[in-house]
């Protein structure tokens, strides 16, 4: 074969990455490749005037690339979940292999495109779906495949950490996303970036690729970055921490932690200096032991580089004459183990709890025997007499790692006290161990 003959749906930020990447390093690419990666087809709502499609035949109908048989990889890259799904598995049913950067396809559909793959006997990849221009599916599906994985840890959502890196700074929440939004790193609706839903997929296809499970992402336990406080952020910092956007999965007796949550992590670990759009996933394995992915986690070209290492993989896989070298997700079909993802009550961390409490002699030994009761060790506690306001104060405890429904309860009983006002704030605490 001389050449594999793309077609691309979305000319959006990812797809106008992609498409000039391909022509700009076209011969470095065939070069590795080992064939010419040509795009002879390209479908699109909005048409962007900067980008010179030459003689390529474009429209607006996505089916017109689905449906052209010069077309040997249909790259999705329209985003959302039902029309993308439609496009898919109608690329499938035409025998065609398709590379995605649709997390939110694959984290909720993912299992059922898997499985119609498998049946037509074609790759589906989506390296760029997660932790955008990392090479972290390739890390952990087969660079991490001598190992048993027992947790990865995860900044993944790269305009929840632009935002969190410019609030450290004191600018305004929504002043920081609408910059996010304008150089192109937001999902179409930004919820999804601020309240951990974007995260939470891509967390989800991490530890199904880590840990050999089916995509369980309606299972997963979701907090997004909204409701943090600067005040919270900057206590945090006092106790030497930073409050960071995290996704965690982990492999417990009788199931997994999946949860996506504001996390302090500890000021001295590597991770805490992964500012701005940059993403990093830690992920710990038996025998290499903690490892940690960094870069770009969105943005038009550097999502681009991982799309095209997919088509550069599809094409390597169509000259080798197979459906995929790598297993959808990393595992042989019968090594899928039936593992479930936990409730969040059983899953474990350590806390940091803020309090609202009258500056009273006698409040504090009630709020630690309360915790005490629970089985709650405290690690440290912060008060401020200058922080005392209208006969109150805020008491800041970090406490040792304990089951999540320990503190439920605990904190049920802090908030009855008389002497406790509002709703105590709860935010999780990660020492990677
Ligand atoms: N922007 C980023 O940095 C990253 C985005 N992604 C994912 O890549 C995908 C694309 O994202 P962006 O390029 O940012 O989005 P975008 O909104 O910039 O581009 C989407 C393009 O698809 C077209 N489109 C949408 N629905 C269509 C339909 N039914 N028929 C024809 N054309 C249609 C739109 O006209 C637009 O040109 C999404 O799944 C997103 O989650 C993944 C990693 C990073
Ligand atoms: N909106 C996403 C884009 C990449 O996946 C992000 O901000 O990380
Ligand atoms: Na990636």
């Amino acid at each position: 074969m001389k050449e594999v003959r793309v077609g691309i749906c979305g000319l959006g930020t990812v797809g106008g990455g992609t498409f000039n990447v391909l022509a700009r390093n076209a011969g470095l690419i065939a070069g590795r490749a080992g064939c010419a990666i040509r795009t002879v087809r390209v479908a699109t709502r909005t048409w962007r005037d900067d980008i010179d499609l030459g003689d390529i035949p474009f429209s607006t109908d996505i089916m017109d690339v689905v449906n052209d048989p010069d077309v040997d990889v249909v790259v999705e890259l329209i985003g959302g979940y039902e029309t993308a799904r439609e496009l898919v598995l109608a690329a499938i049913a035409n025998g065609k292999h398709v590379v995605t950067a649709n997390k939110a396809l694959i984290a909720v559909h993912g299992n059922e495109i898997f499985e119609a793959a498998a049946e037509a006997g074609v790759a589906v990849t989506y390296e760029a779906g997660v932790a955008g221009g990392i090479p972290v599916i390739k890390a952990i599906r087969e660079g991490m495949a001598a190992n048993r994985i027992d947790w990865l840890a995860g900044i993944i959502n790269g305009t929840g950490n632009y935002i969190l890196t410019e609030m450290r700074k004191g600018r305004p929440f929504n002043e920081v996303l609408q910059e996010a939004q304008d150089l192109g790193y937001a999902e179409a609706d930004p919820t999804f970036d601020v309240e951990g839903v974007d995260a939470a997929h891509k967390l989800t296809i991490m530890a199904s690729a880590s840990f050999g499970v089916p995509l369980q992402f309606d299972r997963a336990y979701t907090e997004g970055i909204s409701r943090l406080t600067p005040y919270d952020i900057a206590h945090a910092e006092l106790l030497g921490y930073r409050v960071k956007h995290l996704g965690i999965a982990r492999r417990r007796e009788g199931g997994i932690e999946l949860r996506v949550h504001p996390t302090l992590v500890p000021q001295s670990h590597l991770i805490a200096q992964v500012d701005g759009v940059l993403n990093a996933v830690l992920v710990d394995g038996d025998a290499v032991g903690q490892t940690m992915y960094y870069g770009p986690g969105a943005g038009d070209e550097a999502t681009a580089s991982a799309v095209i290492a997919d088509i550069v993989d599809v094409a390597r896989t169509i000259q080798a004459g197979g459906q995929g070298r790598v297993p959808y997700l990393g595992f042989a079909p019968e090594a899928i183990e039936d593992l479930e993802v936990l409730p969040m009550e059983y899953t474990q961390s350590a806390y940091y709890l803020r309090i609202q409490a009258l500056d009273r002699p006698g409040v504090l030994a009630k709020v630690a025997s309360i915790l005490s009761e629970h089985g709650i060790n405290i690690e440290s506690i912060m008060q401020k007499e200058s922080e005392v306001h209208d006969g109150r104060i805020p008491v800041i405890i970090l406490t040792h790692t304990v089951q999540e429904r320990q503190v439920n309860q605990a904190i049920e009983e802090l908030e009855a006290l008389d002497e406790v006002d509002d709703q105590v704030v709860r935010i999780r605490a990660e020492n990677f161990n």
